[in-house]
């Protein structure tokens, strides 16, 4: 079976872990064949050229000309929208949604200095950081995790935050000086976890990959993702949006967070104050059965456009823009 993936050290990674897993519950030899994406060549803002999806589609389009049998995404990046012909045969278990900082000599964000630099190309984690600091500037970076680790290492940046799971698939989780907790930083939806797509009409193919499914990442993706069309169709603001099962049961939890850009000049410890106008963050919490998570999500952001979600800014809102990985 001929595995698509993207060339980054990241998601060659991944692709092997997907490949592992299959092997393992169907005895099926797995190929790795690297394709390479408009994200990856073009040293344009990814928001230039066309935002969301420039690290899906050429999979997709490899896919569909059957090159290759099935792809590997880091869901995060997948649009919200479906793609005509193509499938999400599988999403595996997790691995880690959150976000971490790497800084020299294990300093966490506490302890940067007074106007400390932080890279990151993320609306959603620029925006929180600016609520868990005020006085950090978050400079907009591009390349790779490799390239943006690098910049920490020569003193170019204090810091800069990547998702904890990145950091894992290329060994480099000794480089981390602080996890946040997703109530201090929501991870973007779909943080952590991987989409297996295939070909709509492979039904054969399809069964085999649904052995790697792991129903409860996928109902929690399914809210995390539903939350975020919805408010996409409504808003343009960085979205956060985080959900786990609840232990024991068959049932989800939900946390969105919408923010406003000018969230950099919000005073910390100052967030839930309702539906006032002006207010620079909207959070919510919403619970449903995992079977409802689909409505679970857009009810959720029904409630958070309600609360002014959608006056929060116009612009650029989301994570699938940034990092090369
Ligand atoms: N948009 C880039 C991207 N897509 C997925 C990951 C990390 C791994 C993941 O979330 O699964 C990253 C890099 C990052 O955010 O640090």
């Amino acid at each position: 079976m001929r595995l698509g993936s993207r060339r980054s050290p990241m998601a060659l990674s991944q692709s092997g872990d997907v490949a592992r897993l299959l092997t393992e519950r169907t005895g099926r030899r797995v190929e790795i064949v690297g394709v390479t994406t408009l994200g990856d060549v073009s040293r344009e803002q990814l928001t230039q050229i066309g935002g969301t999806g420039v690290f899906v589609s050429a999979l997709r389009e490899s896919l569909l000309r059957g090159e290759v049998d099935f792809a590997v995404h880091s869901l995060k990046d997948l649009p919200t929208g479906a793609a005509e012909g193509i499938t999400l045969a599988a999403v595996p278990p997790r691995d880690d949604p959150r976000d971490a900082l790497v800084a020299r000599e294990g300093a966490k964000l506490a302890d940067l200095p007074a106007g400390a630099r932080i890279g990151t190309g993320s609306p959603r984690r620029a925006a929180q950081l600016a609520l868990l600091r005020s006085d950090v500037t978050a400079v907009p970076i591009r390349g790779n995790a490799n390239t943006r680790l690098a910049k920490v290492r020569d003193g170019e940046l204090d810091a800069v935050v990547l998702a904890y799971a990145g950091l894992a698939r290329i060994g480099h989780t000794d480089l981390v000086s602080e996890i946040f907790e997703p109530e201090d930083m929501v991870p973007a939806p779909g943080q952590g976890a991987l989409a297996v797509e295939c070909r709509t009409d492979d039904t054969e193919l399809a069964e085999l990959l649904a052995t790697i499914d792991h129903p409860a990442t996928r109902a929690a993706v399914t809210a995390e993702r539903s939350l975020l069309a919805a408010l996409e169709a409504g808003c343009s603001a960085p979205v956060g949006g985080y959900a786990t099962g609840v232990a024991g049961t068959e049932r989800l939890h939900l946390s969105g967070v919408v923010l406003g850009v000018r969230a950099t000049s919000f005073q910390p410890g100052v967030l839930d104050v309702g539906p006032a106008a002006g207010r620079m963050v909207v959070r919510e919490r919403g619970e449903a059965d995992a079977a409802d998570a689909i409505r679970l999500g857009y009810e959720l952001a029904a409630r958070m456009l309600a609360l002014g979600a959608a006056d929060l800014m116009r612009g650029e809102n989301s994570d699938r823009n940034d990092a090369h990985d």
